[in-house]
């Protein structure tokens, strides 16, 4: 099977439902942030406050290219999507997976982080501006999950339904 790259706003949980579906499907997962933070042996903050943005961005679509394509979960930073080349590339050599969760949650979930660096300042101002300049990019996922009031166990449940239509 190709893999399932698992998009989303930071905070509708990628992270989580790729943990657990991994874990279900017996397949390994690879969550891009952490692969970065590893390879660079920075944290996601640590890159953005020394290199800024958009050299976290270069790693992020070059990191992205070094991911199994077969039989992997991949769980990715909020702001993969971004580019055209990384949206291209996930929907070639796998299947996206658009976690959808409305900017209210979002608020709510991550109302204690402090690991987001584009939240930092009014964190609820920034979460709904820059969900709505990206929920275009979002939606142009193979499938899209509603994840709003739903536990982590039934989101995975209604994936393991969904991909069986994509074979
Ligand atoms: N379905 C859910 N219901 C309630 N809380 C959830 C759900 N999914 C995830 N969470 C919680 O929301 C928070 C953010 O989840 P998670 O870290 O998985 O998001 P993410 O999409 O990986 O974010 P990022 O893009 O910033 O890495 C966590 O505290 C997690 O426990
Ligand atoms: O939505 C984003 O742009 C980001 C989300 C996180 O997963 C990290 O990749 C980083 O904090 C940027
Ligand atoms: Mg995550």
């Amino acid at each position: 099977m190709k893999s399932l790259f698992l998009t989303g706003f930071m905070g509708s949980g990628k992270t989580t439902i790729g943990k657990q579906l991994a874990e279900k499907l017996s397949l390994p997962v690879i969550d891009t942030d952490e692969f970065i933070e590893n390879q660079l042996n920075k944290t996601i903050r640590e890159i953005f406050e020394t290199e800024g943005e958009k050299k976290f961005r270069e790693y992020e679509k070059h990191f992205l290219k070094l991911v199994p394509t077969e039989n992997t979960i991949v769980t990715t930073g909020g702001g993969i999507i971004l580019a055209e080349e990384n949206r291209a590339w996930m929907r070639e050599k796998g299947y996206v997976i658009y976690l959808h969760c409305e900017p209210d949650e979002i608020i709510r979930r991550l109302k204690d982080d402090q690991t987001r660096p584009l939240l930092d300042g009014d964190k609820e101002n920034n979460i709904r501006t820059i969900f709505s300049q990206r929920l275009p990019l979002y939606n142009e996922a193979d499938l899209k999950i509603d994840t709003m009031n739903k536990n982590p166990d039934e989101i995975v449940e209604e994936i393991e339904q969904l991909i069986k239509t994509l074979e």
